[in-house]
């Protein structure tokens, strides 16, 4: 019988700083080879929830379970089943770009990295920036070494922070069907921020609207947006960005 244990749970989990509370009360469950979208507004809560996920900062309550072990108490080992890669994280700037990835390689214990690094700027097609010094790629380029980094330890659970962001359409596009991919091929399990509705659509399996730091809705891309009666996912957020969503809510 396949194991139904959640890659990962979040019970109640609120951040504050200072007086200022950035989320309160995210609950939910991912499954093994699920991909779920955590969608808001900016100053929804998004990358803080992310940060908890990854263990970077501590919750103010709440908690955290990933492969059915509590985090703060499993971190190590959990982390090494995990990665995550962000349009807003940037890599060493001064090595080349197989130097970056080595080095993360290296931290990961894994086995034939060379063998493994090539494989990843082979699929992401960047073999050509192998030699490149990380800090002169440009926006794109360096999304997709960050991909690449994110990929070698092949994670079963990949958070990723609007992974797009800064992609041009043609690679973008070709990032999200790599990622359908690996999903499906690898029972990888996602969970994506994306400002991007079609990433949305092609990516996520499953929503989560974050608004104020609280769940605003839960459910499939399309069936969200039925529920507050907007035309499309992008309709509704500009509805929650305006004040106009809460309306129809109450
Ligand atoms: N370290 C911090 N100190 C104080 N306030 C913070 C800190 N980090 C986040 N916040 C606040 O918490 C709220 C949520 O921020 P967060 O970055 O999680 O939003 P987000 O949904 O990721 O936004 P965006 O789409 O703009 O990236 C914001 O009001 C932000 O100002």
């Amino acid at each position: 019988m396949p194991d139904a244990t959640p890659i990962l749970e979040a019970d109640r989990l609120a951040k504050s700083f200072g007086t200022s509370t950035a989320l309160d009360g995210l609950s939910f469950s991912l499954a093994e080879g699920e991909s779920l979208g955590l969608l808001g507004v900016n100053g929804a809560g998004k990358t803080t929830a992310m940060n908890l996920l990854l263990g970077l900062t501590t919750p103010t309550s709440g908690s955290i379970r990933v492969f059915g072990l509590d985090l703060w108490k499993h971190r190590i080992e959990i982390l090494r089943q995990v990665n995550f890669s962000s349009a807003y994280t940037a890599l060493p700037s001064n090595l080349l770009v197989w130097q970056n990835l080595n080095v993360f390689a290296k931290l990961y214990g894994i086995p034939k990295p060379k063998q493994r690094i090539e494989e990843l700027l082979e699929l992401l097609d960047i073999t050509h920036l192998r030699k490149s010094v990380t800090g002169t790629l440009s926006a794109g380029e360096s999304t997709r070494v960050n991909l690449a980094k994110a990929l070698l330890n092949k994670p079963r659970l990949l958070l990723l922070d609007e992974p797009t962001a800064s992609l041009d359409p043609d690679i973008a596009d070709r990032v999200r069907k790599l990622l359908r991919k690996l999903q499906h091929e690898n029972n990888l399990s996602i969970l994506y921020t994306s400002h991007n509705m079609r990433d949305i659509h092609e990516v996520c399996d499953r929503l989560i609207f974050l608004h104020g730091g609280k769940v605003l809705a839960e459910g499939t891309p399309d069936h969200i947006a039925e529920k507050f009666n907007r035309s499309s996912l992008e309709d509704l957020f500009i509805g929650v960005a305006r004040g106009e969503v809460e309306a129809i809510v109450k």
